[in-house]
């Protein structure tokens, strides 16, 4: 197909004004024709191409500037608004609501447990005090509900997941009563306006407990995502139940193996609850057994025929709490046998701790049992003790050093001591309390000392009930951060940011520096040579017969 011909004059000095921002002259086809000498010029306008340049540079810096948008906004996207959890914690004594607030960034959940990100309220009696009125327990639970509602956004009630999990003292009760007490529980929060399923208000084991309590210890003491040899321990002295969790490089029968994993790590530990060994629960037993003691001991009981107490303090009144919490059988034992009658002696109180804890050691099964009949590995690392041990530490004013071998000269003063003179002292406390310091400080040391080998001035072993940045070490707190950072990591896998997190993980540097740089820098480069680029005059010289380059500038 021929090419049209057109041919105009070149200026040499165009005219900016006047020129086509670019202006084509095609050669003729006809080389030999000499008569009409044409140049051939491919110009552009220079204002022209000021003006392109102009616009080139605009682009370039919209689009870096875009891309930085972008970017940021990837980056902050994770910084969303404020989400909310609630975790309801069913104990032996009471129930506790926890409201957690948190935020998302970079696909991963913070926490922090202080502020507006966190609120709790503890209600007595605990759930399985209904055991024999479970449409009683809603009231209190609707209250509970009541403190968190005004603790989050009404407008976000629906996105907040409740649970309420139950602990020792219904896992005491039977199965039907505990499911009646449940379907209560799960009305209540059904109605409650949070995001509920019936399933998430049940009774967790105890080595699950023991589990989110190691949990919120690690994370507070930031080892969680760590070396597990680096981690720390938890023992825990509640008031229906002890839970004893770490990491063991000791075989673990499966039974009581647990395997934990946050980020990418993996924890094998060692969990488990011991059932009726909580403080307050151990205090009902050795009532019990100070009873079948005497009926099996040729040993007359007292002089007036009562059972002696060495862990009430001399002058306590023992007969209104022996009935208050001896059940069944025994109730009517001891009214019949006799009473109680406190003789304040420490070392026999302690020695009858060690009874309680090592009863059924005869049926152990594995090659080493502590407490019961359960295997318990070799404590090793460092161990925090919670709940009992750190409130009766503290009521004694024990400091953190070898505070277990000053728990026995403490327990000697205090159950050694006239309970007349205890309770000037201590006028504040209730009574039930004030004397349970005497059995505590015995049952502290028996079980951590006597059964579990922990030495007299061994330094690994601290009490405390918080940890790291004030964290409070309630295993609410470890379910919740195990809870969050699992569904937050699985809608992350499956959100579109997958390939985003993947890719570039957390470290928003790496974004910046992976894709920032390399945009900028070409930009930048395409900029300079446009800048840079000499404008070029092609000419083709018929009479030389061949094309000539010039620069223009
Ligand atoms: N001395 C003292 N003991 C406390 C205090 N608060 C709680 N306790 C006791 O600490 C133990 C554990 O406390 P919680 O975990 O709140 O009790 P709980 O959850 O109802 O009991 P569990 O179901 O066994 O965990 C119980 O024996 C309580 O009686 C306190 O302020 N002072
Ligand atoms: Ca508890």
């Amino acid at each position: 197909m021929r090419r049209s011909h057109t041919r105009s004059r070149v200026k040499t000095k165009p005219d900016k004004s006047s020129m086509d921002p670019v202006k084509f002259q095609i050669r003729s086809s006809n080389r030999s024709s000499s008569s009409s000498s044409s140049i051939y010029t491919l110009t552009k306008s220079n204002s022209k191409h000021a003006k392109s340049n102009l616009f080139l540079t605009a682009a370039s810096i919209a689009t870096v500037l875009g891309f930085l948008f972008v970017c940021y906004s990837i980056l902050t996207s994770g910084r969303g608004s404020l989400r909310y959890s609630v975790v309801i914690d069913g104990g032996s004594t009471g129930t506790r609501i926890h409201v957690f607030g948190y935020r998302i960034e970079s696909g991963k959940p913070v926490f922090e447990f202080r502020g507006a990100n966190y609120a709790s309220l503890k209600l007595h009696p605990g759930l399985s005090a209904f055991a024999d009125d479970p449409e009683g327990a809603s009231v209190a639970l609707a209250e509970l509900v009541e403190f968190a509602r005004g603790r989050v956004p009404k407008g976000m009630w629906a996105e907040t997941e409740v649970r309420l999990m139950a602990t020792a003292g219904m896992r005491l009760l039977e199965v039907p009563v505990q499911e009646k007490i449940l379907a209560v529980t799960r009305r209540v929060l059904r109605g409650s306006g949070f995001f509920f399923r019936d399933e998430w208000a049940s009774v967790i084991s105890g080595s699950d407990e023991g589990v989110y309590a190691w949990v919120v210890a690690n994370f507070a003491l930031g080892s969680l995502g760590g070396d597990p040899i680096k981690t720390t321990g938890i023992v825990e002295l509640g008031g229906a139940s002890a839970q004893v969790t770490f990491v063991s490089s000791e075989p673990v029968p499966s039974e009581f193996s647990r395997t934990v994993s946050f980020g990418n790590v993996s924890y094998n530990l060692y969990s488990h609850s011991f059932l009726h060994f909580g403080q307050n629960a151990a205090h009902e037993k050795l009532w019990g057994s100070l009873v079948s003691r005497d009926r099996n001991s040729a040993v007359e009981p007292t002089r007036e025929g009562k059972h002696a107490d060495p862990c009430a303090p001399k002058g306590y009144n023992l007969d209104t709490i022996t009935q208050k919490h001896l059940t069944g059988f025994l109730a009517e034992e001891s009214k019949l046998a006799a009473s109680f009658q406190a003789v304040g002696n420490y070392s026999e109180c302690r020695s009858a701790a060690l009874s309680i804890l090592q009863e059924g050691n005869d049926k152990c099964s594995y090659q080493h049992c502590s407490i019961g009949s359960t295997f318990t590995p070799k404590l090793q690392g460092r161990f925090l003790a919670t709940e009992n041990f750190f409130y009766t530490s503290k009521f004694f004013g024990l400091g953190e050093k070898s505070w277990l071998s000053n728990m026995i000269s403490a327990g000697e003063r205090f159950c050694g001591e006239d309970w007349s003179k205890l309770r000037v002292k201590d006028p504040s406390l209730e009574e039930e309390d004030l004397l349970r310091y005497c059995f505590s400080s015995a049952y502290i040391v028996s079980l951590l000392h006597d059964t579990l080998g922990v030495p007299l001035d061994d330094e690994r072993v601290g009490f405390a009930n918080q940890a790291g940045d004030d964290i409070p070490l309630d295993w609410a707190l470890g379910a919740f951060i195990l809870q969050t950072e699992a569904s937050t990591s699985q809608h992350a896998s499956s959100s579109h940011l997958r390939w985003f997190y993947a890719l570039f993980g957390n470290d928003s540097q790496t974004l910046l520096y992976l894709i920032g740089v390399p945009v900028i820098m070409t930009v930048l480069v395409c900029l300079v040579s446009k800048w840079r680029k000499p404008q070029l005059k092609t000419i083709y010289d018929l009479e030389k017969g061949r094309y000539i380059v010039s620069r223009i500038r």
